[in-house]
């Protein structure tokens, strides 16, 4: 369990963390999020002691990491995973942050095994792969058999093989009862992993609650429907003052009703229906939208401001967003 009280972190007159009060529970994954800028690292600095909170506390397993008998065992930790010796290679590395954690040799050839780089153990760090760099900070932070593990970005840099296994082995370290931290940009990667999330913007919460709430408090039932008659079917429905995006191409979208209130009217009208699907509110929807006011450093496209984080991956932006005119009307 990772636990932070008021936790406070001050550069100058800059708060790069303000008052941040949550708990990251075992058994689950939990990811943690924010636009550049928000303070998760400097969050996650805090809570392994590399970096001092100007005020509050951050725990864990219920004391102060520096506090810790072995803390090998008790954190592990991804914060950089470029910072390691290129000459060395990934066996002796290991093999020295063993020895320095008390962690039993035994457990290097472990990990080593566990994140696929047994093959390539001994040679130099310096040739090392992005991805390959990327499995060796996770093999590190599960050296000393951790309670709770701490990544930040630890997709960064995988291929498709990578993130399915660290997708697998998230889910299997949670299912193991450990307390599991994540921060990714990669919002459809972690609304895959994370049964639980906490987001900040501007070094608050913005929001500490399960995947399934974050997502159901953003969903507004839209509905996708196509029909030769969609001029004719959306104003239908315009009149009845629902929202629904101007009709393109013989398609438009709905929100606000269920999917089966718009088949009803289209089958009272006579009117053919080719298609009529309901869209879930994707993670990265309901993110934007939570965090629209909270980015620090938004670019600018050529036509508008979208809002979305720039450097974050998180790019693409509900389109249906920008898009969606409301032509609501008096009902008929
Ligand atoms: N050592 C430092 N000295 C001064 N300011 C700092 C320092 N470390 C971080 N900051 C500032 O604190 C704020 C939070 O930074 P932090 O790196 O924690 O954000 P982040 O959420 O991890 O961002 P990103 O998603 O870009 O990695 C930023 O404004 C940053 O410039």
């Amino acid at each position: 369990m990772i636990e932070t009280s008021q936790l406070t972190k001050r550069y100058g007159d800059h708060l790069a963390v303000d008052d941040l009060s949550f708990r990251v529970e075992p058994g689950r994954v939990t990811g943690f999020l924010g636009p550049n800028g928000a303070g998760k690292s400097t969050t996650m600095r805090l809570i392994t002691g590399l970096d001092r909170p100007t005020s509050g506390t951050a725990t864990v397993n219920g004391r102060r990491y520096a506090d810790a008998a072995v803390p090998m065992h008790e954190l592990g930790v991804l914060l950089d995973a470029k910072a390691a010796d290129p000459a060395r290679s990934a066996r002796n590395h290991l093999r020295a942050l063993a020895a320095a954690g008390g962690v039993p040799r035994r457990r290097v050839e472990e990990v080593l095994d566990l994140v696929g780089l047994t093959d390539v153990a001994d040679r130099p760090l310096g040739g090392f792969s992005l991805g390959m760099g990327q499995r060796l900070g996770i093999a590190t932070a599960l050296l000393g058999d951790p309670q709770t593990v701490m990544l930040d970005e630890p997709v960064n840099g995988l291929d498709v093989d990578g993130i399915q296994w660290i997708r697998r082995l998230l889910t299997d370290l949670a299912a193991e009862g450990r307390t599991v931290l994540l921060s990714s940009h990669l919002m459809s990667e972690l609304e895959l992993v994370a049964e639980h999330l906490v987001v900040i913007g501007r070094g608050r919460i913005l929001a500490d609650t399960s995947m399934a709430d974050f997502l159901s408090g953003a969903d507004e039932h839209r509905t996708l429907v196509r029909s030769p008659e969609a001029d004719r079917l959306a104003r239908m429905l315009a009149a009845d003052g629902v929202v629904v995006s101007s009709a393109h191409d013989g398609e438009f979208e709905v929100r606000g009703v269920e999917a089966v209130a718009v088949g009803r009217l289209a089958a009272a009208h006579g009117i053919e229906l080719h298609q009529l699907a309901t869209r879930d509110t994707s993670l990265e929807e309901a993110y934007l939208r939570l965090t629209q006011d909270a980015v620090s450093y938004a670019g600018h496209s050529t036509g508008h401001d979208s809002g979305a984080d720039p450097t974050s991956g998180a790019t693409s932006g509900p389109s249906a967003d920008t898009t969606t005119t409301a032509l609501t009307g008096s009902p008929a």
